[in-house]
């Protein structure tokens, strides 16, 4: 099984580039909507999340008021830390059940969305690691226009990351999202077949039909040998 690792800086395009996977029928684990379900009220990470930071964080109707969640942890490292280390074991035990699932169905590929891979200390686990990168004013005007938010909040939020820079040294492949989405849909196809190649036979060994393949290869090697010694 190969697991692609797909990341890079908030706003560079990973939803975009996502999409295209699912569109070609990859399937694609997103961290986001795994941390999204792990601060669902009443969720295991809900309760220690707002023991820590109070029930300031909530709206009226109990949920996380994410906006206003997002505002102190960007604004703040020690209290980004703490938001990460509560709900770090939530979103990798999200993301490895994600993937047996997959794994279980026979998926020889599978692409992980997750924005803090390299954070996360998660990108040991892929290879190849994609990251999509954009220049500096490109992501913070894409950033401003799509959350519609203040030149302020957008730049904690995109210093609360690795380097983006640092990641695309990183990386396996690089996609640059700098230019139009046609440009983008154009590299995709490229990357796509480097990441549909056959499999290598280590990658084949962790698939589903590997490990059946070894186990039947086990169970007709124990069979004829009860034959032949028995
Ligand atoms: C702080 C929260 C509530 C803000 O929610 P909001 O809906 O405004 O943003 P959303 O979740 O869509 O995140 C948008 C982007 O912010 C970036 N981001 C999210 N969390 C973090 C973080 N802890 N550190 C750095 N960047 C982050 C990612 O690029 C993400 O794609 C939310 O981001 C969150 O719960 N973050 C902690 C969980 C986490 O680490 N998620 C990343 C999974 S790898
Ligand atoms: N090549 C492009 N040209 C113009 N706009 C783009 C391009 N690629 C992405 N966008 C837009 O930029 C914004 C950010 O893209 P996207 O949401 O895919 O980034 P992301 O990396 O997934 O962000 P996050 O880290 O917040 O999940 C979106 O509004 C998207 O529609």
């Amino acid at each position: 099984m190969r697991l692609v690792g797909l990341t890079g800086g908030i706003a560079s395009g990973k939803s975009t580039v996502s999409s295209m996977f699912k569109h070609n029928h990859i399937p694609v684990v997103d961290a986001d909507i795994i941390a999204r379900d792990a601060l669902k009220k009443n969720s295991g990470g809900y309760k220690k999340v707002v023991a820590a930071f109070g029930p300031d964080i909530l709206q009226d109707d109990g949920q996380v008021d994410r906006l206003k969640l997002g505002r102190i942890v960007f604004s703040d490292a020690s209290k980004r830390q703490l938001l990460n280390r509560l709900l770090a074991p939530y979103i990798s035990s999200g993301i490895f059940l994600e993937i047996f699932k997959l794994w279980i169905k026979g998926h020889k590929v599978i692409v992980l969305d997750i924005p803090l891979l390299f954070e996360a200390k998660m990108d040991k686990w892929t290879k190849p690691i994609v990251v999509v990168w954009v220049d500096p004013e490109t992501q913070l005007r894409r950033l401003m226009e799509r959350d519609n938010s203040t030149e302020e909040d957008a730049r904690n939020r995109i210093n609360a990351q690795m380097s983006l820079d640092l990641k695309k040294s990183q990386a396996d492949i690089v996609i640059d999202n700098t230019g139009s989405r046609q440009d983008l849909q154009e590299r995709f196809s490229e990357v796509l077949s480097q990441v549909k190649r056959p499999l290598t036979w280590t990658e084949f060994w962790l698939s589903r039909d590997g490990a059946l393949s070894a186990l039947l290869g086990v169970i007709i090697v124990i069979l004829a040998g009860k034959k032949l010694f028995w």
